[in-house]
């Protein structure tokens, strides 16, 4: 049986400022490949903090159980195993942020054989076919200023799918887009990612728009200081 993506049980996230501090309980969540999971809630709840815990890129204060397709991430924190995780992070995720965040002096076929190149996985094959299901296939030679903010996140979903991930994390990829294409940015990203078998988690204020491109909500539940993502989360 293949692992899941991602399973996270009893995670503990804390961000301090000054003398203020928050903090995000994760009680349980699983991705099964092609799962697709809109976190929801609103402006300061915790949606890109669990966004950075299950991207690895922000260490939790506690985790009973934290891996990423099979392997126990929770362990290679503790143990501070960098590279370790950023290997994991290259071979196993792709990212859609909200403004692209395309490698600006590369071009949009650039970047997304960059994210194929650190995941040893180089296809062009597979490349240009994903480019024209996505629309944009005549668009891979310009650089990511001369495109428009709904072909830039089309080049997003591109590179975050280019090296087939076993798991999407998309942050408000919508947030700067017009409502009619950031619906079809979406079902593009939801479409793509179930043709791929990758599972995608999605964080978003947006829950209508989620749930129309197919998505299951979890609403994050916030506390005064604090937010609990409650554990209905087998999607
Ligand atoms: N750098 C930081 N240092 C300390 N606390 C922070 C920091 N960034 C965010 N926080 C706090 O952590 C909480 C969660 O923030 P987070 O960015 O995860 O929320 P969010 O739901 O993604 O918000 P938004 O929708 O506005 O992006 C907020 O209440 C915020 O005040």
């Amino acid at each position: 049986m293949t692992d899941a993506p991602l399973r996270l049980e009893g995670v503990v996230a804390t961000r301090r400022a000054g003398g203020a501090a928050f903090s995000l309980t994760i009680e349980a969540l699983r991705l099964d490949p092609g799962a697709l999971v809109a976190v929801t809630g609103a402006s300061g709840t915790g949606k890109s903090t669990l966004l950075d815990v299950a991207a690895l890129a922000r260490r939790p204060d506690e985790a009973m159980r934290l891996e990423v397709c099979g392997t126990d991430a929770a362990a290679l924190w503790s143990r501070g195993a960098k590279d370790a995780l950023a290997g994991l992070r290259a071979r196993h995720f792709g990212y859609v942020l909200q403004t692209g965040g395309l490698v600006p002096f590369l071009t949009v076929g650039a970047n997304a054989a960059l994210a194929q190149d650190l995941a040893g996985r180089r296809d062009p094959g597979h490349l240009a076919a994903l480019a024209e299901r996505l629309g944009i296939g005549a668009l891979l030679a310009r650089m990511p200023a001369t495109l428009s903010v709904g072909q830039r996140q089309r080049a997003a979903i591109l590179r975050a799918l280019a090296h087939r991930p076993a798991l999407v994390l998309a942050d408000e990829p919508t947030a700067s887009v017009h409502p009619d294409m950031a619906a079809t940015i979406l079902a593009l990203l939801a479409e793509q990612a179930r043709q791929a078998g990758a599972a995608v988690l999605l964080a978003t204020h947006d829950a209508p728009a989620a749930r129309a491109a197919g998505f299951v909500e979890i609403p994050l539940q916030p506390g005064a200081a604090s937010a609990r993502l409650p554990a209905l989360a087998e999607a």
